[in-house]
């Protein structure tokens, strides 16, 4: 099946600094996609480029299979694209942007009307909807801009980081919607540094540093591959630790220890050396890897 997004052989270079080197990514069609990495990894440069808003040094970018330079018309339609950087418009209402927005895609009549309606109604702006958006908050501006990217009904929703400043609840409602876009086909390109998030909503994940691409798995492939568990462990009394669990030892506070450990060593093992130690267990918390821990190591490594 064609890529919903394909990077080939991408470079990216503003001056000596080299944003994107040579990336070579696949975003398969009907997938919650994360994209992930730290501040200036060059995520929105990627999103830039896919929106056809970077002129790449070298490589290509097409979405589903039209090339985002050449076919620039026709990717504009195949892809919305919600940016970091908040809109500040002081002449036209949240609806009237909607409706130009529209326009620029040829839609009109009433049922164009009434998914506007919907999108407001989705996005809890309906009581913003005749309201300039200079005058609106920093969440409401990034909701806007979501309703502005879905407007003509895009085949790939790309969201760059679409709940930074959006309160609790919102964010919630905001992520049933996308739920349910993705669930009616829609891709969604996602980067947040929100990565709980990201591990709940997304199937696939792409991690990048410096510009390169670090890994490329499904969530499960990635969480499966960290060779760590995490074990933490209720004591009333902080005792001398044997050497194995000093040396798997990641943080004390108080009577709450945590310890990092090579997810081949036995439970038994473990419970041995918690024995030696003369330790009072009160309670104990294995857990697997989260996405977080994951994306940590995996970006440390590359920073020693
Ligand atoms: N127009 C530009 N001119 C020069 N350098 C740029 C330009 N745009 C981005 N960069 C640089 O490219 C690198 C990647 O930036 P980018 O905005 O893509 O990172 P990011 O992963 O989206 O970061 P963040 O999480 O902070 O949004 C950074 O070093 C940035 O300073």
């Amino acid at each position: 099946m064609t890529a919903a997004v394909s990077f080939q052989r991408v470079r990216k270079c503003y001056g000596d600094l080299c944003a994107l080197k040579e990336i070579t990514l696949e975003i398969p069609q009907g997938s919650f996609f994360g994209l992930l990495g730290h501040n200036g990894a060059g995520k929105s440069t990627m999103i830039n480029a896919m929106a056809g808003l970077v002129n790449l040094t070298h490589g290509c970018i097409e979405v589903l299979g039209h090339d985002v330079v050449r076919e620039y018309r026709h990717t504009r339609r195949l892809l919305g694209v919600v940016p970091q950087e908040l809109i500040d418009e002081p002449f036209f209402s949240v609806r009237e942007l909607l409706r130009i927005q529209s326009g620029y895609f040829g839609l009109r009549g009433r049922a164009q009307a009434a998914w506007i309606d919907e999108l407001l109604e989705r996005l809890a702006l309906t009581d913003k909807a005749d309201v300039k958006t200079h005058q609106l908050s920093g969440g409401m501006k990034r909701r806007v801009l979501i309703a502005m990217a879905l407007v003509h009904h895009p085949k790939v929703l790309v969201l760059d980081e679409p709940t930074a400043g959006v309160d609790v609840g919102l964010r919630q409602s905001l992520w049933a919607f996308a739920q349910e876009l993705h669930a009616q086909g829609m891709t969604i390109v996602l980067t947040t540094h929100y990565l709980q998030e990201a591990e709940a909503l997304c199937d696939r994940i792409a991690i990048i540093d410096h510009g390169e691409l670090l890994t490329v798995a499904s969530k499960e492939e990635l969480l499966a591959a960290h060779p760590w568990r995490y074990i933490e462990l209720e004591t009333n009394e902080v005792a001398e630790l044997c050497s194995e669990l000093s040396a798997r030892l990641e943080q004390r506070q108080g009577d709450l220890l945590r310890f990092r450990v090579e997810r081949d060593v036995p439970m038994a093992d473990f419970l041995d050396w918690v024995q030696r130690s003369h330790l009072d267990v009160k309670d104990l918390r294995s857990q697997r890897a989260s996405l977080e821990q994951v994306f940590l190591s995996l970006t440390q490594e590359t920073h020693t």
